[in-house]
């Protein structure tokens, strides 16, 4: 679904990632781990075209993705929740959500909110008049994902969603994330400082360090001892 090959990229002058591998197979949910300031945040604004490549490839399906603007990334199939969720806080639920469904095309769009985003995030229709800047942080968690979902990308960028959230609230949205990519074949990259929350539900990992992928493997075959290594503090 999504290959990078070789990448380097950062702010003006200073490079923050550096020769920078990653693969993201087609309905695969894959965990990208680091502790804080390793460059996590800088690689999906990379991906999503927020920030340019200096040096190397990124391949969306058949295509290399160049200067195409993330408007252009979200109409090809690719979604985007940046930490702190960004939903609008003075639209109520429903409307948050028929703003996310601005991105099917025109001919494909319905004005009715598919009934599944409200099987996966039952309290979204419970409180779907309520005003997004009303829910609490879990809530809007829901929200945000709910609407990055609801046009049925092919690639959902997620950084850091369990950060703040209480418990049961993760379980539900590991539930989704691990329901989506398979009855869907969404492809997610979940971006996460916290192992566990990867090892609930991805299928593949990868270790970000000082910029560069440092390990990756497959969740089932993980070895602790190794991986804890990069991410201790
Ligand atoms: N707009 C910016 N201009 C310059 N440097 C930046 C900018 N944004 C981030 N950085 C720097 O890039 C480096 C990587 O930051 P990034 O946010 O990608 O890390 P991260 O792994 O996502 O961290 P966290 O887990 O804390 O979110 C850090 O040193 C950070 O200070």
């Amino acid at each position: 679904m999504l290959s990078v090959y070789d990448l380097q990229a950062g702010y003006d002058e200073t490079m923050i990632l550096r020769n920078v591998q990653l693969k993201i197979p087609k309905g695969k949910i894959v965990g990208l781990l680091g502790r804080n300031g390793v460059g996590k945040t800088t690689l999906i604004k990379v991906l999503m075209g927020l920030l340019p490549v200096v040096h190397g490839k990124i391949q969306f399906e058949e295509k290399e993705w160049r200067n195409e603007r993330p408007e252009h990334r979200a109409r090809a199939g690719m979604a985007y929740v940046p930490q702190g969720r960004e939903i609008f806080s003075d639209l109520t639920i429903k409307e948050n959500l028929l703003l996310g469904m601005e991105a099917i095309p025109k001919s494909k769009r319905s004005s009715v909110i598919p009934q599944e985003i409200f099987e996966w995030f039952p309290v979204l229709e419970e409180m779907i008049n309520r005003k997004g800047g009303d829910l609490s942080g879990g809530q809007q968690q829901q929200l945000a994902i709910a609407r990055a979902i609801i046009s049925n990308p092919k690639l959902l960028l997620l950084d850091e969603p369990m950060e703040g959230i209480q418990p049961s609230i993760i379980q539900l949205i590991q539930d989704v994330l691990v329901k989506i990519s398979r009855e869907k074949e969404m492809s997610i990259l979940l971006v996460e400082h916290n192992l566990d929350a990867v090892l609930a539900c991805a299928d593949l990992y990868y270790i970000l360090d000082k910029g560069r992928m440092v390990m990756n493997g497959q969740c089932d075959e993980i070895n602790e001892d190794e991986l804890q290594k990069h991410l201790a503090v």
